[in-house]
């Protein structure tokens, strides 16, 4: 195999190392499989030099990733030239790999005790990071060498595609100050503001003709217009004025978020649906009505068993809308005292009652502003408050306890419950007027049980995600765990799944996960050899019959005689065809 080199897609490696230590607040560098620094940020490369220590590397090239929190002090610093003076303060790394070679390393480091103690603290989250950072390298040389030209017009995406991983808002504009490209972040920003690219050129700078070339004033009333600070910077080539950069910084009031510490983390790819595992009939139909209300600000009212991933979805549907940037704020309505209710949901104003924190506080609804709240588990909201949280959908208006002013706030709310709401209505312990506010957009979850087809690909990415947080790698399953998986009722649901394969993976020995490693519960229905290969062969023939009664669904239409003409067709009474629809999930 062709050895593929780093070296040559510098300049797109450098785009992607310069925004995440931007962003990140961190260093970052990139080292090929031989030890030679490749890119870096300066800070980086004054501490570090560009030689990295071989057998610290070759360890890394195995491991996967690894974070190093005591450099110098650890077995793979052994020999290394900077003995026990490491400049590092932390280092988190990971290989960068193209089918399974290793070409080289990508680090975030710091050098400073507050980035050590942040990496330190928050490792997990940096770790997936790392990861992404490692396969969008992996892309952005995989694109390349797909076609082994690299034409301007991949270069061009591969740019675009870099600047959108920033959190900065960036407008490129030509000599003329008419927009010519905007990353994600500047496209959000000027769609919060309601303004057009056009607005920016025009507000921009009057006239960029004659201007010196190393200094370019924005003008002051984009800075008003933006509530931000901003600023732009030229783009000289021979002396000549071509265009320029304008950056919004996000620290920005116009790119910063209602709340600080609540802005979404980054992510280096849509976070949003995509994150929904799933292939049966029922997730699909699921995410099919997500994407098309995702932007909307209407109610959801999301109904599942426990552990089937209503919070999951309510996240995946905030995080694909347009509120993505917002805050996603969760309440568990089932854990709050009913005394502590009110002033949880929509906050207290100083003095509001004995014990009231000086200076007051925010409420929930407060907290999510521009974004979503997150109303788990509605239905036991005390009925005491539920004519107050009525009255907040419709108006939009939140009054903080013991406060004397109302003030307007644009949250979307999404509910969740695992009871049944209306039969709550029927007793009279659910209003009915709240119950159909927030039931506009109804999403049921089936259980895991209803929808086996999603087990396979639920525990494959779970698989992943232990393996990313632990460093450890699994090949997969081996069928006969598949086949147990499959079998088995899933009670808990998907979080009964996921605890399962954290628990198989722990107890694993081998780089497959085999039915022994299983929990107990799980292996009291271990199938072996001929059980295992019925289970098989009876949830094939499940797919079998699903296919044909939505091929036969297809044909005659969804609606009671179209049902009726269904099992004529297939042979089989209308109870059958009912009792195998929500058998199948269909
Ligand atoms: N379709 C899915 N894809 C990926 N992960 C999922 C999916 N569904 C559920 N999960 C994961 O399963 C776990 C349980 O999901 P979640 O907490 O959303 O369930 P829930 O229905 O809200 O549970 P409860 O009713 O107990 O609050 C979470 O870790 C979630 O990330």
């Amino acid at each position: 195999m062709r050895m593929l080199s780093l070296e040559r897609y510098k300049p797109a490696i450098e785009k992607v190392i310069t925004g995440i230590s931007d962003i990140l607040n961190v260093d970052a560098a990139v080292i090929n499989e031989r030890g030679l620094l490749v890119v870096s940020t300066e800070r980086y490369l004054k501490q570090k030099g560009n030689h990295v220590h071989i057998p610290s590397l070759q360890f890394i090239l195995s491991k996967g990733q690894f974070l190093v929190d005591k450099p110098g002090f650890m077995e793979m610093c052994e020999g290394c030239r900077f003995l026990d003076s490491c400049p590092a303060k932390v280092e988190l790394l990971s290989s960068i790999k193209i089918a399974d070679q290793a070409i080289g390393i990508v680090s975030l480091t710091s050098f400073t005790k507050e980035g050590q103690h942040r990496l330190s603290k928050h490792t997990e989250k940096y770790q997936q990071i790392l990861l992404e950072i490692s396969e969008l390298i992996t892309t952005i040389v995989q694109t390349h060498s797909a076609t082994q030209t690299s034409s301007a017009d991949e270069e061009k995406l591969l740019l675009e595609g870099a600047l959108d991983t920033l959190n900065d808002a960036y407008l490129t504009f030509d000599r003329s100050g008419n927009i010519i490209h905007t990353n994600t972040s500047a496209r959000m920003l000027l769609a919060q503001n309601e303004l057009l690219p056009a607005d920016i050129s025009r507000m921009f700078l009057p006239s960029l003709s004659g201007m010196a070339a190393h200094y370019l004033p924005v003008a002051n009333c984009l800075v008003d217009k933006l509530d931000a600070s901003a600023e732009a910077t030229p783009i000289v080539v021979d002396n000549q004025l071509i265009g320029g950069v304008l950056r919004v910084p996000r620290e920005s009031p116009a790119t910063a978020l209602p709340q600080a510490g609540q802005r979404r983390s980054l992510s280096l790819r849509d976070e949003g649906l995509d994150h929904l595992v799933g292939s049966s009939e029922a997730i699909r139909e699921v995410k099919e009505i997500a994407r098309k209300i995702k932007d909307s600000s209407s109610t959801v009212l999301i109904t599942g068993e426990t552990g089937t991933g209503k919070g999951h979805l309510a996240k995946a549907i905030h995080d694909s809308g347009n509120r993505a940037f917002y805050p996603f704020v969760a309440i568990n309505c089932a854990s709050i005292p009913e005394s502590l209710f009110e002033s949880e949901l929509f906050g207290y104003e100083d003095g509001a009652f004995t014990g009231a924190k000086k200076g007051g506080k925010p409420g929930r609804f407060e907290l999510a502003d521009g974004g979503t709240l997150f109303l788990d588990e509605i239905g036991d909201m005390p009925l005491s408050l539920q004519a107050k949280l009525l009255r907040v959908l419709q108006e939009m208006v939140v009054e903080r306890v013991g406060g004397t002013r109302a003030f307007p706030i644009n949250v979307r709310v999404i509910a969740a419950t695992n009871q049944n709401l209306e039969e709550l209505v029927a007793n009279k312990a659910f209003r009915a007027d709240l119950y159909y506010r927030l039931n506009v957009i109804p999403l049921h979850v089936p259980p895991l049980a209803e929808r086996r087809e999603d087990i396979e690909p639920l525990a494959n990415a779970f698989l992943q995600k232990c393996v990313t947080k632990t460093g450890r790698s699994f090949f997969g399953f081996s069928p006969n765990t598949l086949a147990v998986l499959k079998a088995y009722d899933w009670p808990g649901n998907v979080r009964e799944l996921e605890n399962a394969i954290e628990y198989a993976m722990n107890m694993e020995s081998d780089s497959v996960i085999t039915p022994g490693s299983l929990p107990p519960r799980l292996r009291s229905r271990l199938v072996t050899g001929h059980s295992a290969a019925t289970t098989a062969i009876k949830a094939r023939v499940a797919d079998v019959q699903a296919d044909a009664i939505r091929a036969a669904l297809q044909k005659h239409g969804t609606d009671l005689k179209g049902k009726q003409k269904v099992s004529e067709e297939l042979g089989i009474g209308i109870r059958t065809l009912y009792r195998k629809l929500k058998l199948l999930g269909i």
